[in-house]
């Protein structure tokens, strides 16, 4: 088979998906039948039910284990693998088809390996493919509370790509909360369509969707469940069914990520503010996701607290591979952003480099935001012809205001 034959017949990283939400959708389906057959056997034991009622539940169940079973076999992707390897076959090395015909071998054994993964799970714990780069991406989106009440999001479209760190920025009113929620699946979009990494969100794929993303709220009292900080991070890798042998590095590279080994052993309710939410941070972070929203995460923090959690933000976007999304009404933490996206009355009003969104601070002052201290300072210089502009932190303006000496 030719290569480009190949392409047109292979299956992808939609077709993997699909399988895998059937799959989970159909067990569950099979699951809550075989419930419904374990009560009837009772109620047909104390003769609540006649006998034709319970055979037609049984047959049900039936119908449903052999339809299942159809369905959870990899032999498409098992024949797609085998089509890959052909593929190889007459293909020299160095040739121009060479690299792209052993890509194509190395997803499509990927594919039949998750294919067979998700079978023995019975589709529950599958995580859905990356189908694109674009960690979120919110197309058209609108949302009322009730059909009495005005609009809470009007017509928003934006994207994110995978590893960029973006601030969601508005006064009060302005959509945040409603956005964070729908972000996180706790409302549903009515109108407009939310994709993550090119997998749209709908009631089925919520469960799976979820896998992508950490959050972090706003209190950190209410997100503990240990005793330890060890035990709290923990929980999340043993709801996961982590092996246990795994646990105790995950937990430690973890804690290191955010610098709390020392704690490890700490009751997670005698720390500082920042320090809790530190530990939220490593909980979510132990479970490995792609996205990481901040929910107003600094809000209830001491100034110290705020700088550590925004020097965590920080870092985690400098180590690469997570897309960070910071919903915050505090101004200063938009500096740091690759991306600052502007929400008012329901609506995007603005979004770019926070450079771009502060170059019209009269706007900003508009719609009731708060100039970040440093900008302040730079348009009171620029006032008096000095012309600095764009820095991150005092540090950086000192910096600036030296080289122009
Ligand atoms: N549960 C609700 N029922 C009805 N309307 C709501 C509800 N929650 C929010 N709203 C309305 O939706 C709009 C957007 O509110 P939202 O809470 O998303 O804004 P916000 O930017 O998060 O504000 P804040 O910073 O005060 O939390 C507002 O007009 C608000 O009154």
């Amino acid at each position: 088979m030719s290569l480009q034959k190949f392409k047109e017949i292979k299956l992808t990283d939609n077709d993997l998906n699909e399988f895998k939400l059937l799959l989970s959708e159909f067990y569950l389906k099979k699951a809550t039948e075989q419930e419904k057959l374990f009560v009837a056997r009772k109620a047909l034991k104390r003769e609540e039910i006649s006998k034709e009622e319970f055979t037609k539940i049984k047959n049900h169940v039936e119908l449903l284990n052999n339809e299942y079973a159809k369905i959870a076999v990899s032999k498409a992707f098992k024949e797609n693998y085998k089509n890959a390897k052909f593929l190889l076959k007459p293909i020299k090395e160095g040739h121009v088809d060479f690299a792209n015909a052993k890509s194509e071998l190395a997803f499509a054994r990927h594919m039949y390996r998750e294919s067979k993964t998700v079978i023995k799970e019975r589709g529950r714990g599958a995580q859905l493919e990356k189908l694109n780069d674009i960690a979120v991406e919110v197309k058209k989106l609108s949302f009322k509370y009730g059909p009495e009440f005005p609009y809470a999001l009007s017509n928003v479209n934006f994207q994110i790509k995978h590893g960029e760190y973006v601030t969601i920025i508005g006064h009060n009113g302005s959509g945040k909360s409603t956005l964070s929620k729908i972000l996180i699946g706790v409302l549903t979009p009515e109108v407009g369509d939310l994709q993550i990494f090119g997998n749209t969100v709908n009631k089925n794929t919520l469960d799976q969707i979820r896998r992508f993303l950490g959050i972090v709220f706003q209190n950190p009292d209410n997100q503990f469940i240990g005793s330890t900080v060890r035990a709290d991070i923990a929980f999340g890798l043993e709801n996961k069914r982590v092996d246990p042998k795994d646990m105790e590095t995950m937990i430690t590279s973890a804690a290191k990520k955010v610098r709390m080994t020392d704690f490890l052993d700490h009751e997670p309710l005698n720390l500082s503010g920042g320090q809790k939410q530190r530990v939220a941070i490593a909980s979510t972070l132990a479970l490995n996701p792609d996205i990481i929203i901040f929910d107003e995460a600094t809000s209830m923090l001491d100034p110290k607290g705020k700088r550590e959690i925004k020097e965590i933000m920080v870092q985690l976007r400098d180590a690469g591979n997570k897309t960070i999304i910071s919903i915050t009404h505090d101004m200063d933490e938009i500096l740091n952003a690759d991306k600052v996206i502007v929400m008012n009355g329901g609506k995007l009003v603005k979004m770019g480099t926070p450079s771009e969104v502060l170059s019209d601070k009269e706007f900003l002052r508009s719609i009731h935001l708060d100039i970040p201290f440093i900008a302040n300072v730079e348009e009171k210089l620029q006032n008096v012809g000095i012309n600095v502009s764009g820095s991150k932190n005092m540090d950086e303006l000192v910096d600036k205001l030296w080289q122009k000496k």
